[in-house]
């Protein structure tokens, strides 16, 4: 008997939505936000909810504890990726993110965290302090491209410390040309261009007229061209600079120094730069979009964030180099924005690469496994109002949870908006710095206003993308005073001197 209730216990997926034979739940989960469905079933289905994806098991952990039990405390099992034909055909493999758990992994991993571990990341402060007042300049200059300033930022932040290049907003120019090659990565995945090859394979071989995917080969191979080049011509840049004895001190001259010892090659470098430009530069772009709608929403917050800065910073001094231990209010903003409105809002999905039990159920190795951070960052029996952005819940308790006194907090994340595991985001405090760089400084130097009501629904103001952020919308940056308005111009002729070095 015993033997027997030890089968029936482990031999099965966590409860689900029914599955059919062949495409699983693929017909239930839907092609936009498919987050917010996750989180419903959660409510029926228990926190780990178990799905088939075509013929693949999945699972959803929409719970913490649950990201901390099998991402973060087993993650020598949890820690591959499904492996996606439409991403290898534009990509090839040399793209971390998307690596299986393996060597060529370990050694993108590593070479990139050493490159972002907190001592070196002191090292390029400058440059994000020069973009940063390069962007608040910007917003002066033009305020109704305020979009574009803030893609300029980001991208230029990683181009001149991976690069080595100046990043200037034209077009024809890098950082232009990275973004649309950005928006048509979205489009394959967003709207529903490609056939999901990973989970029904035989799809590749279904002539294109005969499905709702047409044209499909096409656009992935444009794709896979048009970003080689523009991956080729930043290396090629690069290691012509470095011929000529400057930037030496960017990621890939660093790489290329090395190349003859050991060293990657031509093609996993032109991997290594793309996976900076398109893990860095995006993401934290969107995360200040969607905090700058966030504040312009709320402007008693916004008085007591501008209110933190002028008493650290005086009247007198744009803000420099931030330190969020000292300024709790504006880090609390930073924290409450990615809880608010993750942009990732189920990470990347892992995948698993051994047989596990979780709780009596079986997961079997070959599972996807699906972080809801969505879920986890609005479950109500931790948040108070989670639908609500309200940067003190992260003053008045650690974790901004209602009830603070939950004895598995030392093995909780800070946020869970970058990942867990061993995959978690190792641009994490790049982009921290970056964006409590920029914040500062757009709020010492403005009162940010909305033109108009402003909608911030999850459903109706945020894209559909796998990138979540906010649709168009649009705001007033009024100058504080024209006191400011002289430092700034000041402090920006400054950064323009540092920058040229990158040109
Ligand atoms: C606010 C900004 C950012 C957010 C919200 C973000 C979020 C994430 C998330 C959710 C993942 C997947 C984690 C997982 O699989 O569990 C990830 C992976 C990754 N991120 Fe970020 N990220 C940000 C900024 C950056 C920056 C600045 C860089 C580098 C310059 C970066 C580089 C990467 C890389 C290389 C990976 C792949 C890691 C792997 O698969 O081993 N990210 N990021």
């Amino acid at each position: 008997m015993g033997p027997l209730v030890g089968f029936v216990l482990v031999s099965r997926l966590p409860p689900g939505p029914r599955a059919l034979p062949i495409i699983g739940n693929l017909h239930q989960i839907p092609l936009t936000k498919p987050w917010l469905k996750f989180a419903s079933w959660s409510h029926v289905y228990g926190p780990v909810t178990g799905l088939r994806v075509g013929t693949k098991p999945a699972l959803v952990l929409n719970d913490w504890t649950a990201v901390s039990d099998l991402l973060d405390k087993k993650g020598s099992i949890y820690s591959s990726r499904l492996l996606m034909p439409i991403v290898q055909r534009v990509a090839g493999d040399h793209h971390t993110a998307f690596q299986a758990y393996g060597a060529k992994w370990r050694r993108s991993r590593k070479t990139i965290s050493d490159y972002l571990k907190d001592t070196e990341l002191d090292k390029r402060v400058a440059i994000q302090e020069a973009e940063a007042t390069q962007l608040v300049w910007d917003l002066c200059q033009e305020p109704e491209q305020y979009r574009d300033a803030v893609l300029r930022y980001f991208g230029a932040i990683i181009l001149a410390s991976v690069y080595g290049i100046r990043g200037q907003w034209y077009e024809g120019g890098y950082l232009k040309r990275f973004f649309d090659m950005e928006e048509q990565w979205a489009a394959l995945f967003d709207k529903g261009q490609t056939p999901p090859l990973e989970f029904l394979p035989w799809l590749e071989y279904v002539p294109e007229w005969l499905t709702p995917w047409r044209g499909w080969r096409r656009k992935t191979d444009d794709l896979q061209k048009l970003q080689s080049t523009v991956y080729r011509e930043l290396l090629d840049s690069t290691k012509k600079r470095l011929a000529g004895g400057i930037g030496e001190d960017c990621f890939l001259a660093m790489l290329l120094k090395k190349q003859h010892v050991d060293g990657y090659n031509d093609e996993e470098l032109r991997g290594l730069g793309g996976v900076m430009l398109e893990g860095g530069a995006e993401t934290s772009a969107t995360t200040l979009l969607t905090f700058l709608l966030a504040i312009s929403a709320h402007p008693g917050f916004q008085k007591k964030a501008q209110e933190e800065i002028d008493a650290a910073f005086g009247e007198d001094q744009i803000p420099g180099i931030v330190d969020g231990n000292k300024l709790p209010f504006l880090k609390a903003c930073f924290l409450e924005s990615i809880r608010w409105r993750p942009i990732a809002p189920t990470a990347i999905p892992h995948y698993t690469t051994q047989d596990d039990t979780y709780n009596g159920y079986s997961i079997p190795a070959g599972t996807i496994v699906i972080m809801n951070t969505w879920a986890l960052h609005h479950d109500k029996r931790q948040y108070d109002r989670p639908e609500d952005f309200n940067p003190m819940r992260f003053i008045d308790s650690k974790f901004g949870l209602k009830d603070a006194t939950d004895p598995r907090d030392d093995t909780r994340r800070e946020t869970y908006g970058f990942g867990a595991g061993r995959r978690v985001c190792p641009g994490q405090k790049m982009a921290e710095d970056s964006l409590l760089s920029s914040i500062s400084k757009l709020l010492w130097s403005f009162d940010i206003i909305p033109r108009g009501k402003l909608d911030t629904g999850i459903r109706t103001a945020f894209k559909d993308a796998l990138v979540c952020g906010p649709k168009d919308f649009a705001l007033h940056f009024r100058v504080r005073s024209e006191r400011k308005k002289d430092l700034i111009q000041n402090a920006w002729l400054e950064a323009n001197k540092f920058l040229e070095r990158f040109e």
